[in-house]
């Protein structure tokens, strides 16, 4: 099945997703790498252009999309996609890791590309909101949670390559 890495902005997503993928020999999709070859322009523009509600609308679609592929990949979703009910209900045919963390340490992690959308200037309130209405639908759809401000992405990678080792039908 396929295996999909979740949480806020600066959890680690792309990272641990890297990894994971490289571990296991399955192709990786990254939902900003796909929202820019298939728009045109970094989730930060699209929030600017089309506004918050339309690139979270894009970027369900392109998680759907890369569900659907037929190449069983590991898949560093959007933050945004669990506040999704369709979204939440396709997570179920996948291994979900959810990326937990205080929300200083993620807006310090987030400072380190300009691809990801500022919704407010103080990035620590933002995914501190963010956390607080979130939280429930992370913990519904994750097969696995990990705090990322405790371990290395090599650490992550290797906590999910376990447990994947002995999760009936997830094909580590
Ligand atoms: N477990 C970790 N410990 C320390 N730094 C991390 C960890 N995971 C990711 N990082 C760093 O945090 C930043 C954001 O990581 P990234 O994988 O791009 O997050 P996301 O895809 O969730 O937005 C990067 O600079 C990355 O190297
Ligand atoms: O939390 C959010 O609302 C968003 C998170 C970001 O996703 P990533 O964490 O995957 O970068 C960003 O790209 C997205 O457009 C909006
Ligand atoms: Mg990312």
């Amino acid at each position: 099945m396929p295996v999909v890495v979740t949480g806020l902005m600066g959890a680690g997503k792309s990272t641990v997703a890297r990894l994971l993928a490289q571990a296991l020999d399955r192709p990786m999709r990254d939902s900003d790498a796909d929202l820019e070859s298939r728009y045109g322009e970094t989730a930060a523009a699209m929030a600017a252009d089309v506004g918050a509600d339309e690139l979270h609308a894009r970027e369900a679609l392109v998680l759907r999309d890369a569900l659907a592929s037929g190449a069983v990949p590991v898949i560093a979703a959007a933050a945004s996609t669990v506040d999704d009910p369709e979204s939440r209900a396709a997570l179920g045919s996948a291994f979900v890791v959810f990326l937990d963390g205080p929300p200083d340490v993620l807006a310090e992690r987030m400072r380190s590309s300009p691809h990801r959308p500022h919704f407010k200037p103080d990035l620590a309130e933002m995914l501190t909101e963010q956390r607080a209405r979130r939280l429930p639908h992370f913990q519904e759809v994750a097969d696995l949670t990990v705090d990322t401000s405790a371990h290395t992405p090599e650490e992550i990678a290797a906590a999910v390559l376990e447990r994947l080792a002995v999760t009936p039908g997830a094909g580590g």
